[in-house]
Order: structure tokens, then C-alpha cells, then sequence
């Protein structure tokens, strides 16, 4: 029986960023597109090497993207919606690419025929942080092959003497990510299976013997249709072309696994790091004829795997059948490389595996199955010593924090009035004018700002002058918010390298990392906290900003925190306690910032928990055990403070139909939501479920360069109005505006300002 390891995809944004800061040249014009594609190139090769010399067997192509692998699905299928404004038969280029992915402003520096464009709906990949570019398929929708960018890549590491097993996103999970305009994505299945079987052929003509093909959406609760989708689907591209590795990956198959096993495909790939439970059933369910990969190291965590009970489990089934070692999923949602970490202490870096030394951990364990664990024995002895530490380790624990939780009270949980009594206390409190203006709290963060951290950081500008400047920069926002006339400020975070890394900086329990980047989207990338042991609070974290930002001006400054779910979903977290026992003491840390606030003035507390939705389990059967303790978490670090003390949350990317009860349960006085580029849909179900608090619907579209007018904000808001109350309504953006500019921040503020006033008058001449 033989044991081989496989990679399912290795980060693509470079150990040190390297595609980041390409694209971004490319797109600021400052590099062509042949230095573009260079620059790509030898990311892949340079990750081909690496991963062939860590000892991997069946390498991934195809796994790399310019931008992101399901727009590059899309556009391979030819699903370009009409606004892109392609001549029939023509394939996209990179201008279409990027402008499906980012939008196109048009005008003189834009060389096609579209003009100002905008750019497809982003969402979240499954439950992870990592964004897709949904794919849109309209009636006319005339789906062809353009160019083939699986073969590309093939051939391209083939040249350099890699043989590769292609990645490619499976037609049952792409049409089911596909958003519809008036048409069934399933309806074109049959089209789409024509197309998938060409790419097959001509992979196989090119000499790939395998391909992955990625179905995560096995793993979710499966509609009829899709079922019979996979049916349909494998049924035609399993019986010609090459063998397929079919991969499941961010959970366990379950009641899918029957299907799943039906599949005339020759290998199935499964999660044992999300869904270890599912193992034995797979076995059994799958003919010994079919390869197996188990996905055993964990490719959503950085902890190190416990590499002796792995193989305790192992053992016995690799003397059965063959094997293939693989991470859990695709390693993009890892970071590269734990040796790049320069500031981590010893002690914390040796129970720690990114995305090379999770190879490195297949590498051994295939090594200790093939020619026994004495083999491997001292390589085997460190992981068992790592492991052993971390289960020990004094700074795990932290006893005031656990009786703290032990003392938790129902009331900790509870506002002390309702919310109509709340509304009056506050609006005597803030005396805010009908439809009050707000922005989600950062202003950009230009180049100055990120370039005075880097410097401060490495120590060239001293604390002094950095905090003199972070100062300065939030003075000038403060007073340019006051010229423009916006009625509730926010102080701009100019101080925060992220909203959730900043805290994770400040708060016990966490480390962080420096090079530790993982994408979020496109260029854009985080690098999430680690959450090692207890959390709490040594020192307040934003107090001091909001004093001197308030300090400025007699208009309410809000005070900006991010909640313990979106600190929770967006770190790497304990894997030796459950999720929400890590929640809740981050609540509690939130908690004592929030009453900080509050102490010290503050009137208005925003508590961001944009990744709430996103943390939603992706079985349905999941969703009420984690809404209860979410927002039971929300509310603990929420609820202490006074009836006069306005409680804001903002969400994004926020499909919230499914969980408006537990957005209510939140209890909060104001919700920013985005809804600019969704024509204010979301409101409806705002009000058949009654929600009673107000709501600023997200009117300027951050996610894009335009800036909107004055007029398309006044008429959002009117179709806002077809479903809330004036007095329920907030004037604001989708979501900070960090990732735009001034000259673009600037105007579009100005817009949704007057915009206010003239709401503000039409609604007093109706009354
Ligand atoms: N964690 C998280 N997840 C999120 C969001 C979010 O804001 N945070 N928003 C949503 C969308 N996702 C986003 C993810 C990242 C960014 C973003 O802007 N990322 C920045 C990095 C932010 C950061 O950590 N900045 C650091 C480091 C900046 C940097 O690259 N510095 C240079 C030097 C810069 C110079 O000298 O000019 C370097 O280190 O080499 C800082 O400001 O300190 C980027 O990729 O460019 C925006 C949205 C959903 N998920
Ligand atoms: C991704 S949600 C962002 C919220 C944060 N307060 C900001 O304005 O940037
Ligand atoms: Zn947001």
C-alpha cells in the first residue's frame, strides 16, 4: 500500500506579499502587464519548487489566481455579464478581469469601449474571510469557452518540469455560488458540463492524468436539484478525460456521503480536521478501488497537529489501502511561513504549523507510515514535546478569567430599559436631527498613514512623533467632518493597522504575527491574531483616542470597538477549547472597554461584528446553538452600560434574511447594514419582522471608486422609506472607508450630507 502527500493549493500571494504589491503597481500604472504576469510567474514557479522539495507528491496548478479562483472560473466559462460589454465571441482580457473584479471608472486612462462600470457582487467563500466574486448569469447569459487558464498553467509547470494536477472549481459548487437575474443557474447545467468536459479533454490531450476537482458545497445542506446536479454532472465528466480527485473540504460530508460515494470519480478527498468524526463512515462508503485523501492537517488553523494520535489512526488504514496525506482544504487560508516570524517567542512558534510546515508535518507522517515510526523517531519526539507544552503551558491559563466567567449573570446580558424608553433618553442625550449622518469609522488610511506605522514600527520614527502624527491626522479628519456638515463623527482609526489585529495587539491571549498575511480579498490581505490562551484586558485600548477626538468638538464622537464575534471569526483560534468558550471572554473584554467609554464620556458605542453572518455554521441544523451564543456574546459586552449610552453594530456583506430574530435579539439602538448595491431588498425584511431600532442602510457602495450622487442617495433612501420609519433611518456608507481615498471620501460624503438635508426637508414639508 502506498502513502503520498498532496498539496490542494498553497497561498498565492507570495511569502512577503509579493503579488500584492504588483497588482497594485499594475493597477496605480506604474508596472505593464508583462511585468504583471513576470512578477506571477515566478510566484508560481517558486511555488511549484517549494512545495516538490518539502515532499510533495501531487502538486497543485491552477490554484494560483490573479485575482480570485472563481472569477477565473467565470471567465473561463465566458459568464461575463452584458455591462462588461464584450463582442460575442471575443474572450476577456485582463481589462475585463479586473473590471468584473474592481469596477472600471472609464474615461481617458481607460482604454475599452464600457466606460464607468461596475464591479460583481463580493461575498464570502463558505465561512472563511476569503471573498469570491460572485458569478452572474443573466437570461441572455451565452456561456463558451474563452481561454483556458487550467491548461495554461498545466503546460506552463510541465515546461519547467513539474507535472501538476490541475485545480478546478467543480460546476455543481459554481453554479450553486452563481447569482440569478430572472434565470435558474441550474438551468444551464447541461452547458456548462459541455464546457467542463472540454477543458478535461484538452487537459488530457495535454497529458494531465489527474485533476482536483474542488465541490465544497458537498458539505452543506443540499437542495434536490443540486443533488441531482452532482448526479448528472460527474456522471459526464467522471467516465472520459483524467482521473478526478473530487474534494470536499470545510466540513463533513454526512447525509451527502452516500451521494458523494455514488460519484463515478477516482478519488474523493475529505475534511478530517473540521469533520474527523466522518472517517470511518468514508471508508466504508467508498470502494477500495477509489483513492482516498484525507485532509488531516488543519488548513483554516495555524496549531500544529497532533502528530502521534494522528497516526494511531492512520496506521491500521494504511495497511489497507492506499493513501494520499492532505491539509484539511486548499492552504490559502494559511499563512506561508512561521520562519519568516522574527518577533514570535520560542515558546509559542514551536506549537505553531503555517502553511510549509503543514507540508513538513505530511512529509513525516507519510514517512512514519511507509518505513515506521521509529523512522522518523526524533522528528516525532519534537512534535510529541510541542504538543505536550502547549496541553501544559502555565500562560494557557489565567484564573481570574475563569472565575470571572464561572460569575456571569443573566443581568450582565440585559439593557436596563427597553428599547422605547431607551430612544427618548437618547435623543435628548445626542439631539440628532432627523436622518443623522454617520461614517462606520476609518477614514483612508493613505499612504502617509501606513507608511508612519512602518516606520514607527521599525523603530525609524519614534512614539512620540508617531502618536504627534496620528494625532494630527485625527484632528484633520475631525474638523473636516465638521465642515461637512455630518452629524455623528467618528475619530477615523488612523491608529489601527486592522480592526481586529489592533485589539489582538492590545488584548492578553493573543499573539500576532509579522509576516503572517493571509487574503481577504483581491490584493487585499490581514494578518489575523492568534489566540492562544485566556483573554482579558490589561489597559483600556481606544479610550485615549476617543478623549482627544471628542476633546475637538461638540458634536458626539462615537466610540469605535470590534465585537468579540468578528475578534473571534477573524483569528486564528483555540482548538483545545470550544469557540464559544473563547467568545465569551472576549466579550468580557469588550465589556470593560465599552464601560471605559462610558465612563469617560461617550455617548455612542459602535460595536462592529461584521463577521457574524459569515461565522454562521454552514449547516442549517448548526445556525440556532451558534446565533444563541453569538449574540449572547454581543449582548455581554454590549448590555452594561447606561439607557442614555446609544449601542451601535455595523455588518457587511450582511445576507440577513435567515437571521433577523438574532439581529433583533442584539438588542442594539442603531445598525449600519450594507445595502447600496442590493437597491435597499434587505429593508423589507427589516419590517415584516418588525425590527424595532433604527437602521442606517448603507448608501455610498465603499467598494468602489465611484462616488455616488447626491441624487442616487436621495432616491436609496426613498426606497428605505418604502419600508422603515423616518425616525428609524441613519444616512451613512456600506462600510469604513479605509481602502478609499480622499479625493474620492471627500466628495461622496459631501453628497450623502446634502442628501440628508434634502430628506430632511421633504420629510418636515410632508408633515
Ligand atoms: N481582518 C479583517 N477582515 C476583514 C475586513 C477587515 O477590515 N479586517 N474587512 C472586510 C474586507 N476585507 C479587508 C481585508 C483587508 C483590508 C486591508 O485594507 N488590508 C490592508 C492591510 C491592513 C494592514 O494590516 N495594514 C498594516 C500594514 C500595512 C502595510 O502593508 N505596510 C507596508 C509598508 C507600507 C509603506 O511603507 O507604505 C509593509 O508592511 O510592508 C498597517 O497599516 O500597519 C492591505 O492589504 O493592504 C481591507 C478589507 C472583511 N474582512
Ligand atoms: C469590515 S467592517 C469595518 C468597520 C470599521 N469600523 C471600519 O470602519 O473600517
Ligand atoms: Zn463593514
Amino acid at each position: 500500500m502506498t502513502v503520498s502527500v498532496a498539496s490542494l493549493g498553497f497561498p498565492r500571494i507570495g511569502p512577503r506579499r509579493e503579488l500584492k504589491f504588483a497588482l497594485e503597481k499594475f493597477w496605480a500604472g506604474t508596472i505593464s502587464q508583462d511585468e504583471l504576469e513576470e512578477a506571477a510567474q515566478g510566484l508560481r514557479t517558486a511555488t511549484w519548487a517549494r512545495q516538490k522539495a518539502l515532499g510533495v507528491d501531487w502538486l497543485p496548478s491552477n490554484d494560483f489566481s490573479l485575482y480570485d479562483h472563481v472569477l477565473d472560473t467565470s471567465v473561463m466559462l465566458g459568464a461575463i455579464p452584458a455591462r462588461y460589454d464584450l463582442a460575442s465571441g471575443q474572450a476577456a482580457g485582463l481589462e475585463t478581469y479586473f473590471a468584473m473584479a474592481r469596477g472600471a471608472t472609464g474615461g481617458a486612462t481607460c482604454g475599452h469601449a464600457h466606460g464607468s462600470v461596475t464591479a460583481g457582487e463580493m461575498t464570502k467563500w463558505f465561512d472563511t474571510n476569503y471573498h469570491f466574486i460572485v458569478p452572474e448569469i443573466e437570461p441572455e447569459t451565452r456561456l463558451q469557452l474563452g481561454h483556458i487558464k487550467p491548461l495554461q498553467d498545466y503546460l506552463e509547470a510541465k515546461a519547467q518540469g513539474f507535472e501538476t494536477r490541475p485545480v478546478i472549481l467543480g460546476p455543481v459548487t459554481w453554479l450553486s455560488l452563481a447569482k440569478e437575474y430572472g434565470s435558474d443557474p441550474f438551468d444551464l447545467l447541461e452547458e456548462v458540463l459541455a464546457l467542463y468536459a472540454t477543458v478535461l479533454a484538452r487537459l488530457e490531450e495535454a497529458g494531465a492524468e489527474w485533476v482536483q476537482i474542488d465541490e465544497p458545497i458537498l458539505v452543506t445542506d443540499l437542495t434536490d436539484r443540486q443533488r441531482r446536479a452532482f448526479t448528472r454532472a460527474y456522471a459526464k465528466l467522471g467516465r472520459a478525460g483524467p482521473k478526478i480527485m473530487l474534494a470536499t473540504y470545510f466540513g463533513g460530508l454526512e447525509n451527502n456521503l452516500s451521494l458523494a460515494a455514488s460519484l463515478p470519480v477516482a478519488g474523493l478527498h475529505i475534511d478530517l480536521a473540521r469533520a474527523p468524526e466522518q472517517l470511518d463512515a468514508v471508508v466504508k462508503a467508498v470502494p477500495q478501488n477509489r483513492l482516498l485523501s484525507l485532509g488531516v492537517v488543519d488548513g483554516r488553523n495555524v496549531w500544529r497537529a497532533d502528530l502521534a494520535a494522528l497516526l494511531d489512526r492512520l496506521e491500521p488504514l494504511a495497511a489497507q489501502r492506499d493513501l494520499v496525506l492532505a491539509p484539511s482544504c486548499s492552504l490559502l487560508h494559511a499563512p506561508v511561513d512561521l520562519q519568516l516570524e522574527s518577533k514570535l517567542d520560542d515558546e509559542l512558534k514551536q506549537w505553531l504549523a503555517f502553511a510549509v510546515q503543514k507540508i513538513e508535518e505530511l512529509d513525516l507522517l507519510r514517512r512514519a507510515l511507509a518505513n515506521g515510526r521509529e523512522s522518523v523517531a526524533a522528528e516525532l519526539a519534537t512534535s510529541a514535546r510541542a504538543t505536550e507544552a502547549r496541553k501544559t503551558a502555565a500562560r494557557i491559563h489565567d484564573r481570574a478569567v475563569s472565575e470571572r466567567i464561572a460569575a456571569l449573570t443573566h443581568d450582565m446580558r440585559e439593557r436596563r430599559a427597553g428599547h422605547a424608553e431607551r430612544v427618548k433618553t437618547q435623543s435628548e442625550v445626542l439631539n440628532l436631527p432627523l436622518f443623522p449622518t454617520t461614517t462606520i469609522g476609518s477614514f483612508p488610511q493613505t499612504g502617509a498613514v501606513r507608511k508612519a506605522r512602518a516606520e514607527y514600527n521599525r523603530g525609524v520614527l519614534d512614539g512620540k512623533s508617531y502618536d504627534a502624527f496620528l494625532h494630527q491626522e485625527t484632528e484633520r479628519a475631525i474638523r473636516w467632518q465638521e465642515e461637512a456638515g455630518v452629524d455623528m463623527l467618528v475619530h477615523g482609526e488612523f491608529e489601527r493597522n486592522d480592526m481586529v489585529q489592533y485589539f489582538g495587539e492590545k488584548l492578553a491571549g493573543f499573539a500576532f504575527t509579522v509576516n503572517g498575511w493571509v487574503q481577504s480579498y483581491g490584493s487585499r490581505c490581514v494578518r489575523p491574531p492568534i489566540l492562544y490562551g485566556d483573554v482579558s484586558r490589561p489597559e483600556p485600548m481606544t479610550v485615549d483616542w476617543w478623549r482627544y477626538a471628542q476633546g475637538l468638538t461638540d458634536k458626539p464622537v462615537k466610540g469605535m470597538l470590534t465585537g468579540p464575534v468578528t475578534i473571534l471569526n477573524w483569528s486564528f483560534v483555540r482548538d483545545d477549547q470550544p469557540r464559544e468558550a473563547s467568545c465569551r471572554q472576549i466579550a468580557l473584554a469588550i465589556r470593560d472597554e465599552v464601560l471605559d467609554l462610558e465612563a469617560a464620556g461617550c455617548k455612542a458605542i459602535q460595536i462592529d461584528e461584521a463577521a457574524l453572518r459569515e461565522g454562521l455554521p454552514l449547516r442549517e441544523r448548526d445556525w440556532p446553538a451558534y446565533l444563541d451564543w453569538a449574540v449572547d456574546c454581543f449582548r455581554l459586552a454590549a448590555a452594561g452600560v447606561g439607557n442614555q449610552t446609544q449601542i451601535h453594530t455595523h455588518m457587511c456583506y450582511s445576507e440577513f434574511n435567515d437571521i433577523l430574530p438574532s439581529i433583533g435579539a442584539m438588542d442594539t439602538d442603531v445598525i449600519s447594514i450594507e445595502t447600496a448595491r442590493s437597491q435597499m431588498e434587505l429593508l423589507a425584511g427589516f419590517a415584516s419582522y418588525r425590527y424595532p431600532s433604527a437602521i442606517g442602510p448603507g448608501i455610498y457602495d465603499i467598494h468602489s471608486a465611484r462616488v455616488p450622487g447626491e441624487d442616487e442617495m436621495v432616491a436609496l433612501m426613498r426606497l428605505a422609506q418604502k419600508h422603515l420609519r423616518p425616525e428609524q433611518l441613519w444616512v451613512n456608507p456600506d462600510c469604513g472607508l479605509k481602502t478609499r481615498g480622499w479625493d474620492e471620501v471627500k466628495p461622496a460624503i459631501a453628497a450623502m450630507v446634502s442628501a440628508a438635508r434634502t430628506l430632511r426637508a421633504e420629510t418636515n414639508t410632508e408633515a
